[in-house]
């Protein structure tokens, strides 16, 4: 039987949130067997951008990346957020390791060009060096990934971190039982975005098209979407999304999708 694995992807607003992102810290450090955090931050960079003069351009839920923006990329996300998030973890009890796709050669990318859109330096995933996150949970680490990838030619990609999350879902499940969980500070996929007590429990295939044509989803959850079902078609056994209680015992106020 394959042992177990949870992945948490955390996104933006839940990491702006200083209480937020204690509470859910507090919930993984909880979650037992192998476990692997992953991080965006785009709203961080956002702001940290326009500090420095830096304009964001988004584009399908994707940012516009020029040279000056990739280096406040790797600023913020493999610098600032990485390694608070990893403070914090240890002082939780969790010996976690911050790494980018860089690191141990963990995930290469090739530049993203899609629809004639010019994305900069922003990075489709390639591939996902599973053996290495492998050693690194075998030595009783919890890999901390942040939303860079690279080339191999010695060039960092920004990467979509919901990608990020799914693309190492997808690897490890040939090994392990993968169960991927996006947590955000919704507390699921709501039927009407204004009401917080409209979580849509299970979500399949044939009920996305309904949902997409009713512009139910849209925005930053496109791509969340996209990439929960593309796990799901790849062996990885299990997709949640909510807010940081899905974590707590019993708690089901959250949405599953299935294929
Ligand atoms: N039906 C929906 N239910 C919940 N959120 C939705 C829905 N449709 C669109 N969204 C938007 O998707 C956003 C989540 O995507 P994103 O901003 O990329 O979050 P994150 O940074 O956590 O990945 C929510 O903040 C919300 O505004
Ligand atoms: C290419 C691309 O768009 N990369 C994202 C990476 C960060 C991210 O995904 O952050 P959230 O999860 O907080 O949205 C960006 O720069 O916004």
């Amino acid at each position: 039987m394959k042992q177990k694995l949870s992945i948490v992807k955390i996104g933006g607003n839940l990491i702006e949130d200083p209480k937020e992102l204690y509470y859910l810290l507090h919930l993984f450090s909880k979650i037992r067997g192998n476990k692997i955090l992953v991080h965006g931050g785009g709203k961080k960079a956002t702001e940290i951008g326009e500090a420095l003069g830096i304009k964001s351009k988004m584009v399908d839920g994707r940012r516009i990346t020029d040279a000056q923006s990739l280096d406040v990329a790797i600023m913020v996300y493999g610098g600032l957020v990485n390694k608070k998030i990893v403070a914090q973890l240890q002082a939780l009890g969790v010996n976690s390791v911050g790494l980018s796709g860089a690191d141990a050669n963990i995930i290469k990318a090739y530049k993203r060009l899609v629809n004639e859109v010019d994305f900069g330096f922003v990075g489709d995933v390639e591939k996902v060096n599973t053996y290495s996150i492998f050693k690194i949970l075998q030595a009783g680490l919890t890999p901390v990934f942040c939303a860079l990838t690279h080339d191999g030619k010695g060039q960092l990609l920004n990467t979509n971190a919901d990608t990020i999350a799914s693309e190492i879902a997808i690897g490890m499940s040939n090994q392990f039982d993968t169960t991927l969980y996006y947590c955000f500070e919704k507390k699921g996929v709501l039927k009407d975005i204004s009401n917080e007590n409209s979580v849509i429990p299970f979500i399949n295939s044939k009920k996305y098209e309904r949902l997409l044509a009713l512009k139910v989803i849209n925005e930053g959850m496109l791509p969340k979407m996209h990439n929960c079902f593309n796990a799901l078609r790849n062996q990885v056994s299990k997709v949640c999304i909510g807010d940081s209680s899905m974590f707590e015992e019993g708690y089901t106020n959250f949405t599953t999708i299935t294929l």
